[in-house]
């Protein structure tokens, strides 16, 4: 499935993992990474809120280099009870987050913002993961697999992160990174998507 966009689109992002999710959109883009300072949550905001503000950072950082082009940031935060999970600083804060989240259920909001020129469109989705108690053994051998380090809450669902899920509520593309299906809805909303048909490769 392979869709022609009526602009350039850009995905501010340097995460492997949104780059793969926006391919299943089949539309055309291309990458550029920011490298914005992200500012702690702020008293009385929401997790869900602060994805969306630290989303809009990003899209904005990349929208004053690519003025003419759709720009999609994103941001992924795991929180539980009042704390909230970025990527950790080490194994150590790794093994920590893990601990703190087994046998337990915990949210994942992304948020999302996309600029169009002066149009600025930003939303969030947040989804339940429940981790099974995750015996010290595999928190070990995880950490140890150096795949928790880039990742909000310490774990990757998509990759070794699978052994601990015993179920989720939501949107599962949304816990890699990006809501991709909303991406989508949006931008064609937007008129990003063009009318005529993409080419599929043969
Ligand atoms: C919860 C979870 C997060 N993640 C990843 C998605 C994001 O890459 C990362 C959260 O960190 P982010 O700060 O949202 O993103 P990033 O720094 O990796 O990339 P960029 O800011 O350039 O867009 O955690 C997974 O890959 N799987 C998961 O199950």
């Amino acid at each position: 499935m392979k869709f022609k966009t009526t602009k350039p689109v850009i995905l501010a992002s340097g995460s492997p993992r949104r780059r793969e999710l926006l391919e299943l959109a089949g539309i055309p883009f291309n990458v550029l990474a920011t490298d914005v300072f992200e500012p702690p949550i702020r008293e009385g905001e929401t997790p869900a809120d602060y994805s969306v503000r630290l989303a809009s950072l990003k899209a904005e950082t990349a929208a004053a280099e690519v003025p003419d082009a759709v720009v999609i940031g994103s941001d992924t935060v795991v929180h539980l009870g009042g704390s909230v999970y970025g990527k950790p600083s080490g194994p150590e804060e790794a093994r920590v987050y893990l601990k703190e989240l087994s046998g337990r259920t915990h949210s994942v909001s992304t948020g999302v913002c996309i600029i169009d020129g002066n149009e600025a469109r930003t939303f969030g989705k947040s989804t339940e993961v429940a981790f099974r108690e995750i015996p010290d053994r595999l928190i070990d051998a995880y950490v140890s697999s150096g795949d928790p380090l880039d990742k909000a809450g310490a774990y990757g669902i998509q990759t070794g992160g699978a052994l601990f899920v015993n179920e989720i509520r939501g949107d599962y593309h949304a816990v890699v990174g990006l809501p991709v299906a909303d991406v989508f809805r949006e931008l064609d909303e937007m008129g990003i998507i063009a009318r005529e048909p993409g080419k599929d490769e043969p």
